[in-house]
């Protein structure tokens, strides 16, 4: 089951300028989200505080029932992953330790990971195609591949909520589809929620329940994809013209730009 995410009254600032301006919205537990908007609007901002890497200067952020602030850091990585954006580790562990990582949050300080984990850990590599990769050091294969890696310790975290920034910028057409569609059966078959950092409008149409529309630190609108992808949103937040119409062949929501606005 997922968790829900209520964001009350949050202001973020890195130093003088206020980034987030007193944002507030609910995250249902069973969806999937886009957060969506152009460069600089804070969205990557929006998602580290959430995934509590960064403290909102004012207002609290509610996971499940609990403010974030009260959790644990084991007790928070058993609720929640984050993929973030840039996928350098530090180490050079091989593909299969770093996604064995994904574990740890269910391990006992000094406990080894047993045949329940080493099953996850296969499962999650098959699912995200990294299963031929597992004796690979993490920093010597591709952006893409490492991209699929990380999303793959998310996975083995068994997390009720993943939070992604970006997962897909640096994955060819077909493993973005591929990713996209794991995240959308984990959405659905699982109930995980799932909230995803997307700049591809597209892909934010075909895939999420619901679109957060973001534009200087403020929300424009949040709901479901129809309410939020429409001309006149995507004009206030783009500043351009753009076409909102349906695919002829496939039905899902498409976005396509015609001309910057002057
Ligand atoms: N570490 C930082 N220190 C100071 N300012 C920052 C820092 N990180 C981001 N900012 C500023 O905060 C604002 C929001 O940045 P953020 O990365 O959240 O936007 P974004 O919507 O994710 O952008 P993009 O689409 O370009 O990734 C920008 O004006 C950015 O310059």
């Amino acid at each position: 089951m997922g968790k829900s995410i209520i964001v009350k009254d949050v202001t973020f600032q890195y130093s003088e300028e206020i980034i987030l301006k007193r944002l507030g919205f609910k995250i249902q537990e069973k969806t999937f989200i886009s957060i969506i908007g152009p460069n600089g609007s804070g969205k990557s901002t929006l998602l580290k505080m959430i995934a509590r890497n960064l403290e909102p200067c004012k207002g609290n952020i509610i996971l499940g029932e609990r403010d974030l602030r009260e959790y644990t850091a084991k007790g928070l990585a058993q609720q929640m992953a984050v993929v973030h954006q840039g996928t350098e580790v530090a180490y050079n562990f091989t593909v299969e330790d770093i996604v064995l990582m994904g574990r740890h949050p269910h391990l006992h300080r000094f406990q080894r990971e047993g045949s329940k984990d080493i099953a996850i850990v296969k499962e999650v590599m098959k699912l995200t195609n990294t299963w031929h990769l597992k004796e690979r050091p993490i920093n010597e294969i591709s952006g893409g591949e490492r991209q699929r890696v990380i999303i793959a310790r998310a996975l083995a975290q068994e997390p009720k909520v993943i939070l992604l920034d970006e997962p897909t910028s640096a994955l060819d057409i077909h493993h973005q589809i591929e990713i996209l569609d794991l995240l959308r059966r984990l959405n659905q078959e699982k109930d995980v929620t799932i909230v995803a950092v997307l700049h591809d409008l597209n892909l934010a149409a075909r895939y999420s329940k619901e679109v957060l529309l973001l534009y200087e630190g403020n929300m424009i609108t949040m709901g479901s994809t129809e309410e939020v992808i429409t001309v006149n949103h995507l004009k206030k937040a783009y500043n351009m013209e753009m076409i909102v119409d349906r695919n002829i062949h496939t039905g899902y929501l498409q976005v396509t730009p015609i001309s910057v606005k002057k």
